[in-house]
């Protein structure tokens, strides 16, 4: 498939990840526009963007409240469409997938983490991250499997039968991180992981999302934290709806993959 040819069909998948993909990237975007229509007048939030984001990349979006970096996370994740452009994710076509297969993308190759943990409130720590593998077809003795060892690297073992009401913001950040990864994404998507947390809270969401990126999870994080930015091996400033600027943070990257480039599209 070429970059102009539409999305591939619902359910379709590209195995060797390359049709308008292109190479190892987990995540491209091209000519991404969204305008949102509220109450006043439409806000250009999002202006013409092209991304790439190469497989166990660490990358934050970064840049002054409103500039669009959470609508374009959106977008990425599915969450809003696009008014135009072309996104692909892991090589795959999806901007033209209907609601369902994008939740089914959620569910299994896309993690998603909120500022504001959205836990499910009546559930267990256990149930609330076994849910999502238990949906994505793994067996109850695997989604056990996965939450343990997830609990366990996120120092949460012991605190499984808890009620989300009885956690801290941390611990609840820690679950909800938990419920994204247990089924293995491609990619994580994580929106102010740390905005409602102290400092103690955004230090260990910050030290977690290190020690994932170093295993090899590939991770698009917004954030107006200049601390919580710092860890990541890429910065995109965002501004106004565009990217003004794209840095390889280099030397300290702990990804074995190279090879990053982020552009700058003009207007449609
Ligand atoms: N659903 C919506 N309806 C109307 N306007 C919206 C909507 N969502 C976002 N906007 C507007 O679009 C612009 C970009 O918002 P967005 O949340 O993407 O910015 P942001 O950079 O993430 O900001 P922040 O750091 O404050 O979260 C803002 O002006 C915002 O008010």
């Amino acid at each position: 498939m070429t970059a102009d040819e539409p999305p591939a069909a619902p359910g379709g998948t590209d195995p060797g990840g390359t049709a308008g993909g292109g190479g190892d990237a987990i995540v491209r975007a091209e000519g991404l526009t969204k305008t949102h229509h509220g109450e006043g007048t439409p806000v250009r939030a999002v202006r013409g963007v092209g991304l790439r984001v190469e497989r166990g990349e660490f990358v934050a979006v970064t840049g002054p409240s409103g500039a669009g970096k959470s609508t374009l996370l959106h977008l990425l994740g599915g969450l809003q469409r696009p008014d135009s452009g072309r996104i692909w994710i892991d090589g795959r076509r999806v901007d033209g997938l209907s609601e369902a297969r994008w939740a089914v993308l959620r569910r299994g190759g896309i993690g998603v983490v909120f500022q504001f943990f959205n836990l499910v409130s009546n559930l267990t720590v256990a149930d609330n991250i076994e849910l999502p593998a238990l949906l994505a077809g793994a067996s109850p003795r695997a989604a056990r499997d996965s939450r343990t060892e997830l609990l366990e690297r996120l120092r949460m073992a012991g605190k499984e039968r808890a009620m989300p009401y009885e956690l801290s913001g941390g611990e609840q950040q820690r679950v909800a991180l938990a419920r994204a990864l247990v089924n293995k994404p491609s990619l994580l998507l994580a929106d102010e992981p740390a905005g409602s947390l102290d400092s103690t809270g955004t230090r260990e969401v910050l030290r977690l999302l290190s020690a994932f990126h170093r295993t090899g999870q590939t991770i698009l994080m917004v954030t107006h934290d200049a601390r919580m930015a710092s860890a990541a091996d890429r910065v995109i400033s965002f501004f106004d709806g565009r990217i003004a600027d794209d840095a390889d943070l280099g030397g300290r990257s702990a990804s074995p993959y190279g090879g990053v480039s982020g552009v700058l599209e003009l207007d449609p």
